[in-house]
């Protein structure tokens, strides 16, 4: 396919994904200011993914062996579930410095070719949401990945000059949310693909145990095991939890995170058993008293919780979805039996909902 197709020069918008939401998985600045003491530094510290984790061992293990710098790495995969991590430990594995940066601050080719240059033979180049970059700066890309070498434009107009640069050799490590929305000359480049995936209830309680020692708390299993059953699967909201259980563990009891404490805290910060927020239960609520379950226009939906149609479609209705709570259809928006029994509500059997359910579930 032709990378015209499918790339873009206007950068796709941030997704309202509210940084405030204590469940939204994009970091805020508290997690930004703590992510650094909690990151894993090396794979055997990397909990969970054990796929990828096998693999890039495998990637990483032979570079070294051949003493070359590793091959060009592509992590894909939903905010906060350790693509910035990942990249870290692929530079300590490789004992190389790493740069970071990200697709949007990347708008001109000229940005890229500046940190290109400048970077030293075997260093690790982080792109954050590089799905997002410029197609300039993407075109420039696709050489210095394959040949090690950038052109770089000098004037303009007829009398602009392109000047061949060296680069020293590199390992780029790509992130997305979206790899999909990568231009196939672009996915083509990259030697290694890993797929990151949600993660398991077990593997949370290790990242929760493993933060909870690096900041001096106290939690037990069942502590971990009702924090991690409502983080989404996502270790970024895992350890935001954490840190407001632990608020509330010296606030209101002994310092000690037990599962009365944790779910008690998560009671006051409305999070509840599966991790759904205020917005969440609005929308299922709505959903299910206002429409009898549907099937109920996205607008009408989004007038009904007084958001706007993008926060409820972009920020509540993925993880409905995924949990298998919500139903998009062509006909509209339709509540699961699933969403009936975590509200505590029972559908009503003869109406437009219930008929939806059945075309959805049918019989
Ligand atoms: N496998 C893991 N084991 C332990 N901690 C993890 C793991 N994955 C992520 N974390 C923790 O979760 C937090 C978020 O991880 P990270 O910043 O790497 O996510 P990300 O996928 O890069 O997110 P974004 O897409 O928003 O940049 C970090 O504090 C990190 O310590």
């Amino acid at each position: 396919m032709n990378p015209d197709d499918t790339s873009s020069e206007t950068p796709t918008p941030p997704r309202p994904d509210a940084a405030e939401r204590l469940v939204g998985a994009s970091a805020d600045g508290e997690d930004q200011a703590v992510e650094a003491a909690l990151r894993p530094t090396s794979l055997g510290e990397f909990v969970g993914q054990e796929r990828v984790r096998e693999q890039l061992d495998l990637v990483l293990k032979a570079a070294r062996a051949r003493g070359a710098t590793a091959d060009h790495v592509l992590l894909s995969g939903a905010p906060g579930l350790g693509k910035t991590t990942l990249s870290m430990i692929i530079a300590a594995e490789m004992n190389a410095p790493i740069r970071i940066t990200s697709g949007p601050a990347i708008q001109h080719a000229g940005d890229l070719a500046a940190i290109l240059s400048s970077l030293q033979e075997g260093e690790v180049l982080f792109l954050d949401e590089i799905h997002r970059m410029s197609r300039p700066a993407e075109e420039m890309l696709y050489m210095a990945m394959e040949d090690f070498r950038v052109d770089v434009i000098v004037g303009k107009g007829p009398g602009a000059t392109a000047i061949p640069l060296e680069l020293p050799p590199f390992t780029l490590v790509g992130a997305t949310t979206r790899a999909g929305l990568l231009p196939p000359p672009l996915r083509d480049r990259f030697g290694f693909t890993g797929h990151m995936e949600f993660y398991e209830s077990a593997e949370l309680e290790r990242v929760l145990h493993r933060s909870a020692r690096l900041l001096e708390l106290e939690i037990d299993a069942e502590g971990a095991a009702e924090i991690a059953g409502r983080s989404r699967g996502t270790p970024r909201i895992a350890n935001r939890l954490l840190r407001r259980v632990r608020d509330y563990a010296q606030v209101k009891a002994d310092g000690r995170i037990t599962r009365e404490v944790a779910a008690m805290a998560l009671k006051v910060y409305e999070v509840d058993s599966r991790g759904l927020d205020r917005l969440d239960r609005a929308v299922l609520h709505a959903l299910l008293k206002l429409f009898a379950g549907g099937p109920v226009g996205l607008s009408t939906l989004a007038v009904a919780v007084g958001e706007e149609r993008e926060t409820v479609e972009e920020v509540a209705e993925p993880f409905l979805v995924r949990e298998g709570l919500l139903a998009r259809t062509p006909r509209g928006r339709i509540a699961t039996p699933a969403a009936w029994s975590h509200l505590g509500l029972v559908p009503p059997p003869q109406t437009p909902g219930a008929g939806g359910q059945q075309g959805l579930f049918g019989a």
